[in-house]
Parts: structure tokens; C-alpha cells; sequence
């Protein structure tokens, strides 16, 4: 390994450092839990109550960084192993979390209790043992644009200080408490103020990272193959799911909202930078996104129709979308934030990061990972007669 020669952003050498990784089963975590092992000398205690996703990582016993990563199968909302692994590392990350629109209104109690309630002995223990946070919060916390207020043909709906979202000064705008969507939103809220009051006032040393639509490969499930048939993942495996059983993708309400989306090995190398570069990094919270890719979930749609029959040689359906309400698709309760447009001053300023994937590119490689992985599942699973 490459370890001697690798320096920061200001030329020093990095030192190997232990992390204590929260959630490193899921999306994320398994995607950061890959760059650590390959590229970088550093150890890590992966924390979730899931492996199948770091599998890979973590076996045969021969893999040649089998003594930098441990899995420990701990669900962090009652087990007292958790303080003593975050003493014996110099950072912790937290990624766990419940992060699917789909159970902010159904299931708003637990959709609380995880983003607020049981990250809070995480930020507790890292305080009072004096060690380095970085906290997963999410682009939700900024809600709606101040331009959605406007009426749909006002000019300034045009003006980017009416949606750029700004860390240090775009405000965060939910709905009503009874459009229970915003209880992911507002619980990522009060976390990071808290986090940021122990910054303030106990001196801890934090990062919040707020991710804008990360995707790629190993995001969320398949329903019926690797997730429950009437479980309702984020948007990019619904449609991925869609595709693989020649069925319409879903447009919720007209599909208008629009999102930027960046590609999660992207989205890994800031991560990576802010673990690197604590100096840079620590009492910062940072947008993450790719403000260059920004469609409508029509318009993703539209692409990722083409991308899928380029991908699997299979022709589209002559109507391969279909309109349906949110109500009918999520639920009562359910809300949207209209338009996700990160700026990008301050990752650029303190880490010199930028994304460089463009929106065709990356569905391009992730629905070739989607088409090899499932395909013959899908297959399969369709074939199979129902049980009577
Ligand atoms: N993917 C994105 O674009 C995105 C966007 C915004 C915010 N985020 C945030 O980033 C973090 C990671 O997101 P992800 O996309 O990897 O989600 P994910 O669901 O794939 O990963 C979360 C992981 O946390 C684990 N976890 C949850 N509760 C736990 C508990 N009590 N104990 C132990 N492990 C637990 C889950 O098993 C899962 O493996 C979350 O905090 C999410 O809110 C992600
Ligand atoms: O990824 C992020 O940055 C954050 O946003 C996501 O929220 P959202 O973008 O609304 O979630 P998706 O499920 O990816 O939906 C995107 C859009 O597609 C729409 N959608 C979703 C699924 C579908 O089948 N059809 C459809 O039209 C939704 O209504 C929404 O407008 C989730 O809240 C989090 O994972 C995360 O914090």
C-alpha cells in the first residue's frame, strides 16, 4: 500500500487512524467502508445490524486488509458496546439512520426516534471522551425553497437567492406538523443544532455532512429480492424496479419536483477528504451534491427508460411512465421539497472538492450493475408460480 507517501491538503503525511463507523452496513457506509480498505491505511470498526452490503469486505480472511476492518453487530439503540468502541477510535461516523421518504409519514415515531433520539448518545459519548464527529445529516434539513412561495410565472422564481441552498444562510422550511414527511427533516434539524451546541459550548470537534441525492450501485433494495415485495425504497431503485419487471415507473404528482444528483464514489472522495483533513473539515457543515446535474423526476425518468433498453438490449414500453398521486404512492402526510440546488462555495473553499460525474454517466454504470445483479432474479421470481 501506497500509505508512506499519501499527504493532506496541506502536504503533511496522513497518520492511520481507527474509525468507528455507524451504519457502515448500508448504502453509504459500504461504499466509504471500500475506499478506506483500498486506498487508505486506515482502520475501521464497522458498526451496523446488517453486513450483507461490506460482505465482500470482510471475507475470505485473506483479503489483504482484513486486519483494518471488524464488524460488530450491534443495534445502537440498547447496547452498552458502543461507547467503548467509540473511546478506542480517534473518529467516529454516523450514517445509521432510517432515510426513506416512504417511512417519514408512516412511520414518524420511529423515523424520529432513530435521526434524533438514537443519535444522541453517539454525540454524548464522543464529548465527553474528547473524540472527532462526523455526522450524516441530509439536504432535507433545508425543506422547501423560499422561491416555491411564489407564484408559479414570478420572475424571481428565477433568481438563484430564491433556491440556491446556502449552509450558512438558506433557512430551513417545512410544512405543518400533520404532513408528517417533515419528521425526518426536523429530526436531522435538531440533531445537527445539537451537535453544533457542543461544538460551541463543550468544544466538540464535528463535521455535518449534508448529502444532496447520493446514488449508485448497493442503493437501498429490490422489492421481493433483496427487500419486502411491498417495501418502497428511494427513487432510484422504485425506478430501477420498475425497469427490471417491464412495468411503468411511478411519477409521483406529475413527477415536477426536481433533485440534483451526485454519483456516490463522488460523493465518497469529499467524505474522504474531510476525514483526511480534519483541520479543514472540523466546525464545518458541507453541502454535498452535483449542482450541474439537476432534472425533474419526469425528466429522470425519461433517461433512465433510454439508459435501461440501451443497457439491456430490451425495447421500452410504449407508455413507460404512469401518473400517480402521492397519496395513493406514500400515504397521508406525505409533502415534497420542490427543487435541491447545492452551492458549493464552502466544500470548494476548505477541500477543493468537486463532483465529476455527469447524470448520464452514472445511471449508465449503475443500471449496468442493476441489470447484472437482478436481472435473472427478476427473472426468476416472476416465473415461479404463487403459492395457493
Ligand atoms: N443516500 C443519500 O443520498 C443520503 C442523502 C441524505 C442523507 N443521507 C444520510 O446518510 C446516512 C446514510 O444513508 P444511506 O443512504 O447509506 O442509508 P442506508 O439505509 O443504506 O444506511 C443506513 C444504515 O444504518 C443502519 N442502522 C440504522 N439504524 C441502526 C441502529 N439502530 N443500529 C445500527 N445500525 C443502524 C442500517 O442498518 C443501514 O445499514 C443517513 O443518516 C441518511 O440520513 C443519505
Ligand atoms: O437523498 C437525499 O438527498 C435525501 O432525500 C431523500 O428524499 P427524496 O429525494 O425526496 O427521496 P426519493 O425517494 O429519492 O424521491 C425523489 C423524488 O422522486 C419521487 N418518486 C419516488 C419514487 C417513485 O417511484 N416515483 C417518484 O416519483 C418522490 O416523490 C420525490 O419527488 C431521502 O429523504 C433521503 O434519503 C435523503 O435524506
Amino acid at each position: 500500500m501506497a500509505s508512506q507517501a499519501r499527504v493532506d491538503l496541506d502536504g503533511c503525511p496522513i497518520k492511520p487512524i481507527t474509525i468507528c463507523m455507524i451504519g457502515a452496513g448500508g448504502f453509504i457506509g459500504s461504499h466509504l467502508c471500500e475506499k478506506l480498505m483500498s486506498e487508505t491505511p486506515h482502520k475501521v470498526l464497522a458498526v451496523d445490524v446488517y453486513n450483507d452490503k461490506i460482505k465482500h469486505l470482510l471475507e475470505p480472511a485473506s483479503l489483504p486488509w482484513s486486519d483494518r476492518i471488524q464488524f460488530h453487530r450491534i443495534n445502537i439503540k440498547h447496547d452498552s458496546r458502543l461507547e467503548g468502541l467509540i473511546k478506542m477510535s480517534d473518529l467516529t461516523i454516523n450514517l445509521a439512520a432510517i432515510c426513506t421518504p416512504a417511512d417519514y409519514n408512516t412511520r414518524p415515531l420511529d423515523t424520529i426516534y432513530s435521526n434524533f433520539i438514537d443519535a444522541l448518545p453517539v454525540v454524548k459519548y464522543c464529548s465527553e471522551n474528547n473524540k472527532r464527529l462526523i455526522h450524516f445529516s441530509t439536504c432535507e434539513v433545508y425543506g422547501k425553497t423560499i422561491g416555491s412561495f411564489l407564484p408559479k410565472d414570478h420572475p424571481l422564481r428565477q433568481d438563484p437567492e430564491y433556491f440556491v441552498l446556502k449552509e450558512d444562510a438558506s433557512p430551513c422550511i417545512f410544512g405543518p406538523i400533520e404532513k408528517q414527511r417533515w419528521s425526518y427533516a426536523c429530526a436531522k434539524q435538531l440533531i445537527e443544532r445539537l451537535i453544533y451546541a457542543e461544538g460551541a459550548e463543550n468544544g466538540l470537534e464535528f463535521t455535518i455532512v449534508r448529502p444532496f441525492n447520493w446514488i449508485g450501485p448497493r442503493m437501498d433494495f429490490i422489492p421481493g429480492i433483496d427487500g419486502p415485495s411491498e417495501g418502497v425504497p428511494r427513487v432510484l431503485a422504485c425506478f430501477s424496479n420498475n425497469l427490471l419487471r417491464h412495468e411503468p415507473l411511478k411519477l409521483v404528482d406529475g413527477g415536477q419536483s426536481q433533485r440534483t444528483f451526485v454519483y456516490i464514489k463522488d460523493a465518497i472522495e469529499a467524505v474522504l477528504l474531510m476525514i483526511e483533513n480534519p483541520a479543514r473539515a472540523n466546525g464545518h457543515i458541507f453541502n454535498v451534491g452535483n449542482p450541474n446535474n439537476e432534472v425533474t423526476v419526469r425528466q429522470l425518468a425519461e433517461m433512465m427508460t433510454q439508459i435501461y433498453s440501451k443497457v439491456s438490449g430490451e425495447p421500452p414500453l410504449d407508455s413507460p411512465t404512469i401518473d400517480v398521486s402521492s397519496k395513493e404512492f406514500y400515504g397521508e402526510g406525505y409533502d415534497d421539497s420542490d427543487k435541491r440546488i447545492p452551492d458549493m462555495t464552502i466544500i470548494n473553499r476548505q477541500l477543493g472538492w468537486n463532483p465529476k460525474t455527469s447524470l448520464w454517466d452514472l445511471l449508465d454504470s449503475t443500471l449496468t450493475y442493476q441489470h447484472r445483479t437482478y436481472a435473472e432474479a427478476i427473472k426468476k421470481s416472476i416465473a415461479k408460480p404463487v403459492a395457493s
